[in-house]
């Protein structure tokens, strides 16, 4: 059995394909140089969302969606370098769950920036010190990440597009088990390995830090300590991994937010996804009937709710901000209709974005 002469085929096909991949990112050099006339976006959601579906349904195998979708993200990555060299901010330092999600979610061709916070990512754009945030939002076993609800309250920044990522959590320490005394980590992921911590750990300290990357770097100093954050952290700062996967769930799922300054075209179809922040004013979400009244506009023309999460208005006690995520676009006539009928009686309807609705990555 020869491979050379298989061998010679691919390497023949390599060629092609790296001069296909050229033409290719020649068209988005093109279309950048427009985009610079037109100042047109150089991050287009709604017309990667179309690609894919469009990559996707001319797909025969033996590749499966979830590979050529990494593929053409770094295509697409290169390309919108070519355009324009884009800055991503994202919860860091290096190698945290979020700078994970923004690599998978804008590949390697693009330039990232650590942020302290979640509330130092939101500014960072809104400085225009960056093109685009990511945040984590919410998380399939402890739920929103509700300092980054909070941030909205505030801020005039959009999501453009989301990305749902399943975390694998590790035990990183430079010590065995039996010798760890502290365990630090974001209170998210402290929250999604409870169980575990207590089974192996029942007698040791948890301590907040401010990201899972951060625990690792505080970790790496102090003897008796650990943290618990991804595999890439512990490689990053060379803190070698005790135990793997010791998160609860093990499709524990993390939705990241990408923010930008301007909003992502519908794509239509009921393929996008709506964000609001609502409040009924004046302590109504403490009435009877105050948040029904709220959701029946939207319930009345077929509107589907995906997600609600009340949040303390911090303005008088018991008073609530209410998160919403709806089906479809912002710009859609049924949603313009339902948004003009809650403005009636809520004093605060905050459009948060509209974007792609995919959630995994196959879709
Ligand atoms: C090339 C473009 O710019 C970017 C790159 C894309 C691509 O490589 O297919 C698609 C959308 C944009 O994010 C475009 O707007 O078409």
């Amino acid at each position: 059995m020869d491979l050379e002469p298989i061998r010679a085929k691919i390497d023949e096909l390599d060629r092609e394909l790296v001069d296909i991949i050229n033409r290719r990112l020649a068209l988005a050099q093109e279309i950048g140089q427009i985009k610079r006339v037109t100042d047109g976006e150089v991050y287009v959601p709604e017309r990667e969302d179309a690609v894919f579906r469009k990559v996707f349904a001319s797909n025969k195998g033996p590749v499966n969606n979830e590979a050529l979708r990494a593929i053409y993200r770094e295509l697409m990555s290169a390309g919108i370098a070519l355009e324009k060299p884009l800055s991503i901010a994202y919860l860091g330092p290096e190698a945290s769950n979020t700078h994970a999600a923004a690599m998978k979610k804008f590949g390697v061709s693009l330039d990232y920036h650590a942020m302290a916070s979640v509330a130092d990512s939101f500014a960072a754009v809104e400085k225009g010190e960056a093109d685009y945030a990511v945040i984590p939002i919410e998380n399939s076993t402890e739920g929103s990440v509700r300092e980054a609800l909070d941030c909205f309250v505030e801020s005039d920044l959009k999501v453009v597009a989301q990305l749902y990522t399943e975390i694998s959590h590790a035990l990183i320490s430079n010590e065995p088990l039996e010798k760890i005394t502290t365990v630090y980590s974001k209170d998210q992921a402290l929250a999604q390995c409870r169980y575990w911590l207590q089974r192996h750990l029942p007698q040791a300290r948890l301590v907040e830090a401010s990201s899972t990357s951060r625990a690792v770097q505080i970790a790496a100093q102090e003897s008796g300590a650990a943290a618990v954050a991804g595999e890439l952290a512990a490689q990053f700062y060379g803190v070698p991994v005790v135990a793997r996967a010791i998160q609860d769930k093990a499709d524990n799922t993390t939705r990241f937010f990408i923010l930008g300054r301007k909003p992502t075209k519908p794509i239509g179809g009921g393929k996008d996804v709506s964000s609001f922040l609502i409040s009924l004013g004046d302590g109504a979400s403490d009435r009877p009937g105050g948040l029904l009244k709220m959701l029946m506009p939207l319930a009345e023309r077929g509107i589907n709710l995906s997600k609600i999460e009340s949040r303390p208005s911090k303005m008088r006690p018991w008073d609530y901000y209410f998160f919403i995520d709806v089906s479809g676009h912002h710009d859609e006539p049924e949603m313009q209709a339902a948004l003009a009928e809650l403005r009636k009686f809520c004093p605060l309807v905050k459009w948060l974005g509209s974007y792609p609705a995919v959630r995994r990555e196959s879709d």
